[in-house]
């Protein structure tokens, strides 16, 4: 490109040399970076990109468009705020052409919904070419596209498109679309938008973002500007709206400008006899409309006075306690998350081994003291068995060992689910044939010589723990399986098969209580927080609906959002309590699961398919506080113990 001979050749930047590199992508692709890096400083669009503004079809940008496109293509992570039909798709679409022109790079386009993505692909320009990896994709069509649609589930979760990916060209840089979802979605309803940026930057190796959205309110850009490691200055709004999109009012004093103002329908209505036909029926309707406005205003003040008149007899907020209640369906306590905690952070056997070889060495070496002995351990939990313990939905689980995967010590690290529990079948005398079969296999060997009794097998079925397993070996779990797979069906006829998806992760096992216990301070605030900040929300929404309302009718509806915490009442609630753990006596409810019940929010252990039935409890202080509610419960079930 003739230019910037003095810029790092990894990152394209001044200031240093590509071995003191601070890190971003290498070669050609951070090389262009670096060239496009200037033409964004000197803040206009070089002659290449806006070639490739025409080839795309386009003669000019519209707001926001060169800058976003710029800062792509130098590498620079952007979130985008454009209303909608602004041409956001073409911030992505731009450099992905021009990235894969010169580097032969692929982009990732990130979209929430698959009617999204084919939106996307069938709206794309003809000198683009996108798949999506939810169709079936054969590498030679993949090979061709400059871009790749998928979905935040599938980046995270399969190992099979792991595999795949490794065969592809270089990633030049992630697209977010819909980015809102990452703070909106993330919890609870699509954890996996809580990892794809740490996946794609770990995994792919993707230093550039850009995110695109329409709905951000300042709150939420903030959140997702975080979340994607891009500083609140690398953000791009612009108001207003697309040219091809005029809204315009106007009043029977200037019907000319009516006139005028409909020649530009010529962009959505090509003939200009069908724009006359539609004056001619605005200007019968103008008039018609002035006797019309005045019977409707009679009309609809006699209406919402009647409105009115039943408003005053209706409990209001109602809609507000049902919205609460969906946000309650995940709340957790300090005990949940502390069972959560021990079970991940499950102690192993690091400490102790290190202790004994420090006795048996001659000479004691110091271990330093910011590392860990431990190195972490590959662990899996059966999912089934986790919701039940908890009591918390699948998504709601895997939502917390997010935010423990994002803990900035780094103390977990996910992986996509999978089947753990092995269970090997042995023909024929099963104890010869297991001894048999474990000459070749290492797994099974370990397993035979950690059963001194010999009794392993008898029964002709083995079930164990495959992590935990190849844990205690060494291995890497992904050895495992392929290495089981040697006996069956070659000598012994020894069937494997692997059942029970658990949570699969990595985690150390030499946590001292006090970090054990910031940790459950951790994820406690951080849920907490959540379920607060969407209460607020819909507070606020709430809030805004009825002061229109007043507004409009002069009406001061009531209000039943909260219930006041009566003192008087207390008591009342306690006896209702009371009555629940008496009915269900061999039911072990936790504060929480109370709460829930009285509140009609069905949970793993506590479904309303069969609680929900039983009228005497089932929503029946839908309006109190969830947390005062729950406090009281525990204290009543401690009572009652
Ligand atoms: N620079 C441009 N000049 C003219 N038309 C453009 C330009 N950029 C985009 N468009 C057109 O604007 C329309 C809307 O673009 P696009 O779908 O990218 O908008 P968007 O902001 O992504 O909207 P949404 O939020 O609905 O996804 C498309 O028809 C597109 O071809």
């Amino acid at each position: 490109f003739g230019a910037g001979s003095d810029l790092c050749f990894r990152c394209g930047g001044k200031g240093h040399w590509a071995s003191e590199c601070p890190g971003e992508a290498g070669g050609f692709l951070g090389f262009l970076r670096g060239f496009f890096g200037i033409k964004q400083r000197e803040k206009h669009p070089p002659e290449e990109v806006l070639e490739a503004l025409r080839i795309l079809g386009y003669n000019s940008f519209r707001p926001g468009q060169a800058e976003a496109i710029m800062r792509v293509l130098s590498g620079i992570s952007t979130l985008v705020v454009l209303p909608t039909g602004m041409g956001k798709s073409l911030c992505y679409q731009l450099p992905a052409f021009l990235y894969h022109r010169h580097s032969g790079s692929i982009s990732l386009v990130i979209s929430p919904l698959v009617s999204l993505m084919d939106d996307q692909v069938s709206g794309l320009p003809s000198a683009l070419k996108a798949v999506c990896i939810h169709s079936n994709l054969s590498q030679s069509q993949s090979g061709k596209a400059q871009i790749l649609l998928l979905s935040p589930e599938s980046l995270v979760g399969s190992g099979s498109f792991s595999r795949f990916f490794r065969d592809f060209p270089p990633v030049a840089f992630a697209c977010l679309d819909e980015a809102h979802c990452v703070s909106q979605w993330s919890h609870n309803f699509r954890p996996a938008y809580l990892r794809i940026c740490k996946v794609l930057r770990e995994r792919f190796g993707v230093r550039c973002f850009l995110g695109l959205t329409a709905t951000a309110t300042a709150a939420t850009a903030r959140d997702v500007a975080q979340h994607l490691g891009i500083p609140p200055e690398n953000g791009i709004g612009a108001a207003g709206i697309p040219e091809n999109l005029r809204l315009s009012v106007s009043v029977d004093s200037d019907r000319d400008q009516v006139g005028s103002d409909l020649r530009s329908f010529q962009g959505i209505s090509n003939s200009g006899k069908k724009n006359w036909k539609i004056l001619g029926k605005i200007r019968f309707w103008g008039e018609f409309g002035g006797i019309w406005s005045k019977f409707m205003e009679k009309f609809l003040k006699c209406w919402f006075f009647f409105i009115n008149f039943l408003f005053f007899f209706l409990p209001q907020g109602q809609d507000l306690l049902e919205l609460r209640r969906h946000i309650h369906e995940n709340s957790v306590d300090f005990l949940t998350v502390k069972i959560l905690i021990q079970r991940v952070f499950a102690p192993c056997k690091c400490l102790e081994i290190h202790g004994k070889n420090q006795e048996n060495s001659k000479e004691i070496s110091e271990f330093p003291k910011n590392s860990r002995i431990c190195r972490g351990h590959e662990r899996s939990i059966p999912i089934q068995e986790l919701v039940e313990t908890l009591d918390l939905r699948e998504e709601a689980i895997q939502t917390l060992l997010c935010l423990l995967e994002l803990h900035p010590e780094k103390f977990l690290e996910l992986f996509p689910p999978l089947r753990s529990r092995c269970r090997i079948r042995i023909p024929g005398n099963s104890a010869a044939a297991l001894r048999e079969a474990a000459r070749g296999c290492p797994p099974l060997g370990f397993l035979l010589a950690q059963d001194p009794s010999g009794s392993l097998g008898i029964s002709g079925f083995l079930e164990f723990d495959a992590v935990a397993l190849s844990d205690s070996m060494g291995w890497e779990f992904r050895r495992l399986p392929i290495q089981l797979q040697i006996p069956a069906g070659k000598s012994c006829g020894i069937q494997v098969e692997f059942q029970e998806f658990s949570f699969f992760f990595r985690a150390y096992g030499d946590l001292d209580g006090r970090e054990l216990d910031s940790l459950c301070q951790f994820l406690n605030s951080r849920a907490l927080e959540r379920e607060k900040s969407e209460l607020r929300r819909l507070r606020s929404c709430f809030r805004a609906f009825q002061r229109n309302f007043r507004e409009i009718w002069g009406f001061w509806g009531w209000e039943f959002g909260i219930l006041l915490w009566l003192k008087d009442e207390e008591e009342e609630i306690r006896a209702e309590i009371r009555k629940l753990l008496a009915a269900f006596p061999d039911e072990e409810f936790t504060g929480r699961a109370v709460a829930r019940i009285f509140h009609g929010i069905g949970s793993p252990r506590f479904p309303s398919r069969i609680f929900g039935r039983d009228r005497r409890f089932w929503r029946r202080l839908l309006p109190l506080e969830f947390r005062s509610l729950s406090r009281l419960a525990s204290q009543e079930i401690l009572a009652s113990r």
